[in-house]
């Protein structure tokens, strides 16, 4: 694998690769060209040889790129070649989707863990996990080696949960709470803001 630094917006785009190809890889695609590749993602073909090629010569000239072979490449480079616990502090609307859809566990994304603060709901089960109390937090991810966290409590605990995660072991946060986390630079922040797509597209809609 090259070491060069590879462009925040070639990474957010690799799991689009991703999800593509294993729909080909499902329809038994074999070969793709970057050309119809693109084409099916809405990405220029010399984009596509670009990202990829930070990573690697993964197509053939005049060919293509061979579907699984790429499929596997890009498993191991998104780090889904391997199955993640995931902890999910919140255990409330959001979290409820987040727990309840599939697709995650599908990746190696484990969310196996939910926390809460609130005693009615401690001990219930939730998307049918148990919800721990969030006292035990620390104890928990680091029993289980967790890795990643998942933020949805109100945004003024949402910090405070942060660095209980962080403390424990946690190096991966997707924050969904609408606050600003200092983290140290070493932990890797996503944060997540689903209105951000909604209000793009009525600032489209009022542009007409
Ligand atoms: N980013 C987005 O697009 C987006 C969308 C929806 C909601 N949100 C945010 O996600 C968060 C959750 O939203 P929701 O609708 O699920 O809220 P909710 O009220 O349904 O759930 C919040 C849960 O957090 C728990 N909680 C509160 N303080 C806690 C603490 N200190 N430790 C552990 N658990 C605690 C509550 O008991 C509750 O179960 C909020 O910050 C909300 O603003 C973000």
């Amino acid at each position: 694998m090259k070491k060069t630094i590879t462009p925040t917006t070639t990474i957010e785009r690799l799991p689009i690769y991703y999800r593509c190809l294993q729909r080909l890889n499902k329809m038994n695609v074999d070969i793709i060209s970057s050309q119809e590749l693109g084409d099916k993602i809405g990405i220029p073909s010399t984009q596509v040889r670009k990202d990829l090629s930070y990573y690697g010569e993964f197509g053939r000239r005049g060919v293509g790129y061979e579907v699984p072979v790429l499929l596997k490449h890009l498993r191991k480079i998104l780090g889904l070649d391997q199955v993640w616990e995931v902890a999910l502090v919140g255990a409330g609307n959001l979290g409820h989707a987040l727990v309840n859809y599939g697709g995650f566990r599908k990746l190696g994304l484990k969310i196996d863990y939910v926390f809460d603060a609130d005693p009615n709901k401690i001990g219930k089960k939730f998307a049918g996990l148990k919800i721990h109390d969030v006292s035990k937090l620390q104890e928990v991810v680091k029993e289980n080696g967790i890795k990643v966290g998942i933020i949805v409590v109100p945004a003024e605990h949402a910090q405070s949960i942060a660095d209980d995660l962080i403390d424990a072991g946690v190096e991966a946060l997707w924050n969904f709470a609408p606050t600003h986390l200092k983290v140290p630079q070493e932990i890797e922040l996503k944060d997540e803001d689903l209105s951000i797509g909604l209000i793009s597209l009525a600032y489209h809609l009022s542009q007409d």
